[in-house]
């Protein structure tokens, strides 16, 4: 029998050196830095390298983009070193295909783009994958995954409102290729509570293949 990939974990809204070191040993696949002005986990782009810097060669490094021109985020991008970047919010597809050409791209979507047919029935362009995630980026809440197992892509990532509680649930109702959080795993905003992170992906991981899980 063939296994499907495993999923993959992401811990979002990385700020130091030390949560990043966390993350990576907590076995987390990536980590996310939050470029957006927006953001309460707002980080500088020297403090994201030296980030990345210091987890190893294997772990990658996702840089999350909201209202910023193209520009911005490549430069951003080259700056901290980073190895993929996620774009939120309403953006022509030429942008995206943009960043595409340098970075593989998150292109993150809400569950009303998936249930009015936009975004889900085509593939996405080359480099380009789908992360389904709550209208309000970092509110920690969960969507209906129920409501969304129709129409939730083949290869699609998932976020909003994930923690150590209910991603299990969640891999095994809409199988994403991987999961996402930053609300759930906080001791207060931009800094991270060490068990729920290590608990958020023992229990993402543990939960895949969602045949043989039983949790
Ligand atoms: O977290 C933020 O502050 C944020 C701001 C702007 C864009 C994205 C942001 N976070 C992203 O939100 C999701 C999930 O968040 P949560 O687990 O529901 O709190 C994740 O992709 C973050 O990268």
């Amino acid at each position: 029998m063939t296994l499907p990939a495993p999923v993959r974990v992401k811990v979002c809204g990385t700020t130091s050196v030390k949560d990043a070191v966390l993350a990576a040993e907590a076995g987390a696949d990536a980590l996310g830095f939050i470029f957006a002005p927006v953001s309460r986990r707002r980080v500088s782009v020297p403090v994201a390298r030296e980030a990345g810097l210091n987890v190893g060669p294997a772990v990658a490094r996702v840089g999350v983009f909201l209202g910023q021109g193209l520009d911005e985020v490549l430069r951003m991008a080259e700056g901290a070193r980073l190895s993929a970047v996620q774009l939120h919010g309403p953006l022509p597809d030429l942008y995206v295909r943009e960043v595409a050409r340098y970075y593989p791209v998150l292109r993150v979507l809400r569950p009303a783009d998936l249930l009015a047919g936009a975004g889900g029935q085509t593939p996405p362009p080359p480099g380009v994958t789908p992360m389904l995630d709550a209208p309000e980026p970092g509110g920690g809440v969960p969507l209906d995954w129920a409501a969304l197992r129709d129409v939730f892509p083949p290869g699609a990532w998932l976020a909003g409102g994930l923690g150590p509680e209910n991603v299990a649930q969640a891999v095994r109702t809409l199988r994403p290729a991987g999961v996402d959080a930053v609300s759930r795993l906080e001791a207060g905003p931009g800094v991270k509570a060490p068990e729920r992170v290590r608990a958020f992906v023992r229990a993402a991981k543990e939960a895949w293949p969602p045949e043989l899980s039983t949790g």
